[in-house]
């Protein structure tokens, strides 16, 4: 019978015919109540909207056993009518396991990998950081949601296109967070019609159909875009050293695979600025909240530099093992505020068991990154930000992900807000360093606190609930108070500066 849940499957709420499940799924705040559903169902339950299984594994055994142990059956993602139709079947992120998903996947592998951006690559990530800190705190400290964009998008752009993003005000900027938003709008759950459970909706008019022309018009327009600019800089001589040039060369060179169409191509490089620069910028602008609202933490933070660093230089990332306390920082902002908290769907392609349970072919799994961080029983008082759960970690993310052990991945408490398997984010490296580069640059120069309010000269105690309930969830605008630590800080600020500058306009 539709939407019952089949006999066997891992336990959950009470479903009702046809339906399942769908009238219980919230359209805002799924990423907590997948907390509230383990609390009441256990370590993996399930859930049904129409014909479809949904598995959500909550607790890091589970995890491990089926989306990492068996990651070979573990990695696809359900289909989508509504993303597929937008994309064409052109994108990495949202493709089943295939051919296709796996060039491209070590496309951006090869790419995006540590020795690639610290040896490579180490400069464009460092003066772009000085660049936005700078202008972030001295032209517009009230704007940080644009500067902190501006940053990711800008390294993201600099290095796959050879073309940097200098200004909020430039058309390139404008235009990618249009289709961001009009993007991520229609991925929130509820945005469109339940047309993969009951295909006869594909046929239901609306907004929803307008709004899924639009967006597929704006992005196939920005990316081909993109790319005819890249071609007609080649076409004068102007090669980059940049990730589309290097690839073009090579498929000049060897001819293009076949199922590589110009739109497949072009979309790829469009989409790792899709999934880089809003994630990225979004969890430096919750550490941003939580250095103000928790100020012991960001002292420690600063002793640790002061120590290292003086002030005769700003840190850079290859003081990264002699400061591992912003590491801390950084992993601790991870696990407290995951931006994609509901992480994003896999698929299982084959019939499977779990602890006695069936798991049926073709179910949809979550990774519930917001429950899992905030089980009580890995982190206690998990609603606190508490860098210091990390002392012991001093790795990066991507160390202990790898790790086969999940009960060692247990002892480090890793996050999971890259994901889990498989799929995990291809670009944490990338994501790891930028969110690492950003507090380092600013706390050593700045004291960031609480907002003063001028009538009564007390501080504003910052709301650390205060967050979008999105499918990529961030702070709500908020304002801090940035205070130099001397002038000899400044002076330096200013020094790095003209040399950033002057080294980043060969990319203008
Ligand atoms: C703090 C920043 C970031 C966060 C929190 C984040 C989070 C995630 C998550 C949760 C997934 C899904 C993993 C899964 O299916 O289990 C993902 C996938 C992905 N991310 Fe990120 N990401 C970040 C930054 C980046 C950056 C900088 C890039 C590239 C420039 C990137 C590229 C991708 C791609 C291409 C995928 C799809 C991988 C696949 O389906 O095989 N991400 N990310």
């Amino acid at each position: 019978q539709v939407g019952k849940r089949r006999p066997r499957m891992p336990p959950g709420p009470p479903t009702i015919p046809i339906l399942g499940n769908a009238l219980q799924i919230p359209t805002t705040g799924l990423a907590k109540k997948f907390r509230e559903w383990a609390d009441k169902y256990g370590p993996i339950y399930s859930l049904t909207i129409g014909p479809t299984n949904i598995i959500v594994p909550s607790d890091r055994k589970a995890i491990n056993q089926l989306l990492e142990k068996k990651g070979s059956i573990y990695s696809s993602r359900p289909h989508n009518y509504v993303t597929q139709y937008v994309t064409s079947g052109d994108h990495l992120t949202l493709e089943v396991v295939g051919p296709s998903w796996r060039e491209k996947r070590s496309v951006v592998t090869r790419n995006l990998n540590p020795k690639s951006l610290d040896e490579k690559h180490f400069k464009i990530q460092e003066a772009e950081c000085i660049i936005d800190s700078r202008t972030l705190i001295f032209k517009n400290p009230d704007n940080m949601y644009d500067y902190s964009r501006l940053y990711t998008l800008s390294v993201a752009s600099t290095l796959i296109y050879g073309k940097r993003v200098a200004d909020i005000d430039s058309a390139w900027y404008k235009r990618f967070f249009e289709l961001m938003n009009i993007w991520l709008e229609l991925q929130e759950p509820g945005a469109n019609p339940p047309i993969d459970e009951f295909p006869f909706l594909k046929y239901l008019p609306g907004y929803w159909k307008k709004r899924a022309d639009k967006c597929r018009r704006m992005m196939d327009k920005m990316w081909d875009d993109a790319r005819q600019e890249i071609d007609e800089r080649r076409a004068k001589g102007i090669q980059r050293d940049c990730f589309i040039d290097a690839k073009l060369d090579e498929y000049e060179e060897k001819g293009w695979p076949d199922w590589m169409t110009q739109h497949a191509f072009n979309n790829l490089w469009g989409e790792l600025l899709e999934a880089g620069a809003d994630t990225t910028a979004n969890q430096i602008l919750t550490l941003i909240l939580a250095l103000a609202k928790y100020p012991a933490f960001q002292k420690k933070a600063q002793a640790e530099i002061d120590a290292h660093c003086g002030t005769r230089r700003m840190p850079n990332f290859s003081d990264f093992n002699d400061l591992p306390y912003i590491n801390c920082l950084v992993k601790e902002g991870m696990r407290w505020r995951p931006t994609a908290g509901t992480g994003l769907p896999h698929a299982v392609f084959l019939d499977d068991e779990y602890e006695g349970y069936l798991i049926p072919k073709d179910s949809m799994i979550f990774v519930p990154i917001w429950s899992l961080h905030h089980d009580p029983k890995q982190y206690p008082q998990p609603e606190e930000f508490n860098p210091d759960r990390y002392l012991n970690h001093p790795k990066l993310a991507n160390e202990y992900a790898v790790s086969p052990d999940y009960n060692n991945r247990d002892d480090c408490l890793h996050h999971y807000g890259y994901g889990a398997g498989r799929r995990m984010c291809p670009g944490l490296h990338l994501a790891e360093r930028n969110m690492w580069r950003i507090v380092a640059k600013l706390i050593w120069a700045f004291d960031i606190t609480e907002p003063i309010d001028d009538k009564t000269g007390n501080s504003i105690p910052l709301d650390e609930e205060a967050f979008t309930s999105a499918i990529l969830t961030c702070p709500l605008p908020f304002n801090v108070r940035l205070t130099p630590r001397s002038n000899e800080h400044l002076a330096v600020v200013q020094k790095e500066l003209a040399e950033a500058q002057s080294f980043m306009s060969n990319w203008e």
